[in-house]
């Protein structure tokens, strides 16, 4: 259970990301965050594994404070809260399997990390995370060489090498063409499940939000303006949240309607279905360090707060 009481974020600018947020996010729940651009969506789900400190109220997950100005707590924190970003943030050079691996950081010594020396069971729980995300036959490529539908599953497979309890994504497939966003949306929601993780997800269109969450927070000027499940989530309150009528622009309709009960059972993958490879997209070049012993921490990520 991830609780916010009253919390808010100021920035050393004096800007106001976060106004009085109170929410408790149930373990297990699909949650899909949606608001314009600049509504607080990224600085919430930040705030969740201390990426952006809150500055009042409290934040915890689970039995844990969020306590940002402890380095140790924040490592120990983000062990069990993954997340992935819509630039994937995979280290180019390696291999995939290397890159899940980095996933087991946290759980390894330095020395072994920067060596290299996982533990075999630590292998072969990547190897079932690359499954479980349909690309193990990819495990010896190097991340740049695969497409982004394929590098952001990766970054999944990543975060599951982490066994976490919680997986935040900050849009995780705005950089993908929709029917790739589709299929990544449709894994996670899949792994989700099977998993029994908590999963909060920023979306900057609304279909996606309403076909795979089961529950809508919409923000605007960083504070909650609705909070509900899905089908409460209607026109009339999206406009609401968004102060404007729905767009074009506004959804990915690119594909086959999906159902919970088809997400659930869904298990093929067509990766190699993947759009172009993205190995010059400037957005995937940023990488993190793969030594760092703290998987949910991300250097391009901390350099823009
Ligand atoms: N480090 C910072 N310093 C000052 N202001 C910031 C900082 N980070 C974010 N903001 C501001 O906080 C507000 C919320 O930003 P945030 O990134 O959370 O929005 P968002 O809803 O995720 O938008 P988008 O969909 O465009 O990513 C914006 O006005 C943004 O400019």
């Amino acid at each position: 259970m991830i609780t916010f009481e009253n919390v808010d974020v100021v920035f050393p600018n004096g800007f106001q990301g976060l106004k009085g947020i109170d929410l408790t996010i149930n373990q297990g729940e699909f949650v899909g965050i949606v608001g314009l651009s600049g509504a607080g969506k990224s600085t919430l789900i930040r705030a969740v594994n201390g990426l952006v400190p809150y500055t009042s109220g409290s934040l915890s997950v689970g039995e844990t404070v969020v306590d940002p100005k402890s380095k140790t707590k924040l490592r120990r924190l983000r062990s069990k809260v993954g997340m992935i970003f819509q630039s994937f943030n995979l280290v180019n050079r390696i291999s995939v399997l290397n890159n899940v691996l980095t996933g087991r950081s946290a759980y390894t010594p330095t020395w072994r990390s920067m060596l290299g020396w996982y533990r075999a069971a630590d292998k072969e729980l990547a190897f079932q995370c690359l499954e479980r995300v349909g690309i193990v036959e990819k495990a010896y490529e190097r991340a740049s060489s695969l497409s982004g539908g394929q590098q952001q599953r990766v970054a999944i497979a990543r975060v599951l090498a982490q066994d976490p309890e919680v997986m935040l994504a900050d849009e995780p497939v705005a950089a993908l063409d929709p029917p790739t966003a589709h299929r990544v949306m449709r894994d996670l929601r899949r792994i989700q499940r099977e998993l029994g993780m908590t999963c909060i997800v920023n979306m900057h269109h609304l279909d996606l939000a309403r076909s795979y969450a089961d529950r809508i927070i919409g923000m605007r000027a960083g504070e909650v303006v609705f909070d509900g499940p899905v089908a409460e989530a209607t026109d009339a309150v999206i406009e609401e949240v968004y102060q404007r009528s729905m767009t074009a622009e506004d959804v990915v309709a690119d594909d086959v309607p999906v159902s919970v009960e088809e997400t659930a059972d869904a298990t093929e993958h067509d990766p190699d279905n993947d759009d172009a490879h993205h190995d010059d997209d400037p957005a995937v070049l940023g990488s993190d360090d793969p030594g760092s012993n703290d998987p949910g921490s991300n250097n391009a990520e901390q350099a823009r707060l």
